[in-house]
């Protein structure tokens, strides 16, 4: 089998948005499609109705083949303070025409505030690895690892584009989303991640660094985050910009042109267009910058403002990830 959705950014390209069809009859519902983490959660009819407000949810009492997971639960945590918490039901969950007749749904009972909020998700789809999976006191694994079986190749591939649709594909690479060859880096998954080396950066039409940068490539997290002094190497390039702490971040004057951000894996230069790094209106005449430093976050992160200039296959297979011009 193989399938293919459609990632729908929201606004900003804050994250990347897909159907997901759950349960018997089939309620479908926007999940935010989340390489940096391991848990399938939805809203939930058990979430108090203040929580549910703006959100569709899934109803396992409505669903024909839903069956509890009797004395498991789940609580996540995610890096940007935002959680939520449940028990779990096993359900038919169907992404992009492959259906999973027995995948753990974690059914939401509290989500956090930021949740509540964002009205463009009803929940996740982590496509991480099941180690980091939070269901207690068994770990339940993904909908990709379940799906895996199905699938001619143990791959999907991340097609994401700035301020319009692109897609996700499963068990099949498409050689018409990219150009050139891929070229793969080895992940080492250990922490859970999509972990990988990166070898080097250049910013503008500057100098190559060739360093090794220990990166997670997460669809999850909006923004890129590298170590400091690359970050600062960058904005010294950028006349205005500053490190605001009032803004939580590097802000530059909106006219300022901003130069590309290369990334190597391998030999490979994976260039991120300066028009991408001015991510959003900040106040008055300043703009927030889509690269930013990862000081306090403990780890350097490859987010959706990097993932979007390229074609990326996850293979769970070997593992590897594998990037190509998009
Ligand atoms: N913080 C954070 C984060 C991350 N690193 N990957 N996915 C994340 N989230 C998914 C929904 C909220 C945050």
């Amino acid at each position: 089998a193989q399938g293919s959705v459609t990632a729908s950014p929201s606004q900003y390209d804050g994250e990347y948005d897909c159907p997901v069809t759950v349960g018997t009859p089939g309620v479908t519902l926007p999940l935010d499609f989340d390489t940096g983490s391991s848990d399938l959660w939805v809203f939930s009819s058990e979430l108090p109705a203040s929580e549910r407000s703006g959100h569709a949810y899934y109803t396992s009492s409505s669903s024909s083949t839903s069956k509890l997971d009797s004395g498991e639960t789940w609580d996540i945590s995610y890096g940007d303070g935002s959680g939520a918490e449940g028990n779990i039901y096993i359900d038919k969950v169907t992404i992009g025409g492959i259906t999973v007749t027995s995948q753990a749904v974690e059914a939401a009972e509290s989500v956090s505030s930021e949740f509540v909020s964002d009205t463009s998700n009803d929940g996740l789809v982590g496509f991480a690895f099941d180690s980091i999976n939070t269901a207690s006191p068994n770990h339940v694994q993904t909908w990709f690892g379940n799906a895996e079986a199905q699938l001619a190749s143990p791959v999907f591939t991340a097609n994401l584009k700035k301020g319009k649709a692109g897609n996700y594909n499963f068990g099949y690479i498409d050689s018409s989303e990219y150009t050139g060859s891929i070229t793969y880096a080895t992940i080492n998954s250990a922490n859970g991640f999509w972990e990988f080396s990166a070898s080097g950066y250049a910013v503008g039409s500057g100098a190559f660094s060739s360093q090794s940068i220990d990166v997670i490539a997460d669809t999850g997290t909006t923004l890129i985050y590298l170590p400091a002094a690359i970050v600062k190497a960058y904005y010294a390039k950028v006349s205005g910009s500053s490190n605001s702490a009032s803004a939580g971040g590097y802000i530059f004057p909106c006219s300022a042109t901003l130069p590309s951000l290369t990334i190597g894996i391998g030999s490979y230069k994976a260039v991120v267009p300066g028009t991408f790094l001015n991510y959003a209106p900040n106040t008055g005449s300043t703009c927030f910058g889509g690269l930013q430093s990862n000081a306090g976050i403990g780890l350097s992160i490859l987010g959706d403002v990097f993932l979007k200039s390229q074609f990326v296959v996850f293979n769970q297979g070997v593992p590897k990830i594998g990037f190509a011009p998009g």
